[in-house]
């Protein structure tokens, strides 16, 4: 199956290189970034003397000639104009921007206007673990972004079992390559090193995803609080969840029953940490409860089940593949 990838330049579009040039299905036929003109060794010198492909300046036409499938490692608001062309075109896309994630009106409310309203209600979200039939059927998937994938992962399980009416708090972290290849004022060195901050506290844009998919999975509504924080770190992506239990209920088992069947999930006995699913696509949750207090924990690589691994795994059940064909395991450890 020829694949393209667009938004090569970037850190999730470095990742996707990577995986998809030992992915035993998968055949890279077009790269692509907003300029081109150059090779894929100057744009990563990481990948000198491995791969030898030409950088293009994207363009969906040319993508339709020599590819079935395109991974879109783009912005948000510039991902629509090529999946919109590209769905045309009959190339299935995998979109890992907000683009296609949420309903119409929450997109408009917290991102901009969107430009390719037609095709939001034939996306699918990809959450494999509970998405998988309609991944299946899909011609469009909106991978999630990386704070809902963890988040989603660690309260799901949990949603029935929470007070009606009751507060559910999310601490989460991430590593600095969450925020892409610019160069920011935050991200500077010396603001960062030895640091660590809260930031868009309650008003972070994956709160209304959460909520969202929330109600749409399980039909219940709550009010998420959520508060994102940056780590000083490349890569990672560490979710704390507080919630109140309706009944001192059994919370492992629930946890241990609900993922039984999903090879990317591990539950843990003891709090998770970064390294242990850094350069995988695992999410590890470690859950415990106090009375009715509940304490969920979740970690992921931000780059990898966050965004390039997930997106390859549900590329692999777009096209029939087995979920787990080409998707890393072994953590970057120690
Ligand atoms: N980083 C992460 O951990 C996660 C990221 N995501 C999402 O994935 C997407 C990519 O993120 P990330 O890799 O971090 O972003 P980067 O900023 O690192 O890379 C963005 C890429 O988009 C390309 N690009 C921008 N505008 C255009 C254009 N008009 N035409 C063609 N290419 C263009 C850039 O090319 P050029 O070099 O030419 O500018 C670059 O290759 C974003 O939507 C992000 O929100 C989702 C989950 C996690
Ligand atoms: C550390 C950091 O800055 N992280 C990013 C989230 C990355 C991501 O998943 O964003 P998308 O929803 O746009 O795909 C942020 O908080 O904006």
């Amino acid at each position: 199956m020829n694949v393209a990838i667009i938004g090569a330049s970037g850190y999730t579009g470095l990742e996707l290189i990577k995986l998809l040039l030992t992915h035993p299905k998968f055949n890279i036929t077009y790269i692509a970034n907003s300029t081109g003109e150059e090779n894929v060794q100057d744009l990563h010198p990481c990948l000198k003397d491995v791969v030898n492909i030409d950088v293009s300046k994207a363009n969906a036409k040319e993508v339709a000639k020599v590819a079935d499938l395109a991974f879109l490692a783009l912005p948000h608001k510039t991902s629509m104009f090529f999946a919109k062309e590209l769905l045309e075109l009959d190339v299935k896309v995998v979109d890992l921007s907000a683009d296609y994630r949420l309903e119409l009106d929450t997109y408009e409310e917290h991102y901009c206007p969107h430009e390719d309203k037609a095709h939001i209600k034939d996306s699918v979200y990809g959450l494999p673990e509970y998405y998988s039939e309609e991944i299946k059927n899909s011609k469009l998937v909106a991978n999630p972004g990386c704070y809902p994938t963890a988040t989603l992962l660690a309260l799901l399980p949990f949603v029935d079992f929470i007070q009606e009416g009751s507060q559910i708090f999310i601490d989460a972290k991430s590593g600095v390559s969450g925020a892409g290849k610019k160069l920011s004022e935050v991200a500077h060195f010396v603001n960062l090193n030895e640091n660590s901050h809260a930031y868009n506290p309650f008003k972070h844009r994956h709160m209304p995803e959460i909520q969202e998919k929330i109600k749409l999975v399980k039909n219940k509504e709550f009010q998420i609080n959520f508060v994102p924080h940056l780590l000083p770190v490349t890569r990672g992506m560490l979710v704390s969840v507080y919630a109140t239990l309706k009944d001192e209920i059994d919370v492992e088992k629930i946890l241990e029953d609900t993922y039984v069947n999903n090879e990317f999930v591990r539950v843990r006995k003891t709090p998770v940490d970064l390294k242990m699913v850094a350069g995988t696509n695992f999410c590890d949750i470690f859950v415990a409860r106090n009375g009715k207090a509940l304490f969920i924990n979740s970690s992921i690589d931000n780059l990898l089940r966050g965004a390039s691994s997930q997106a390859v795994v549900n590329a692999n059940i777009m096209c029939g593949f087995e979920e787990n064909e080409g998707i890393p395991k072994i953590a970057y450890v120690p």
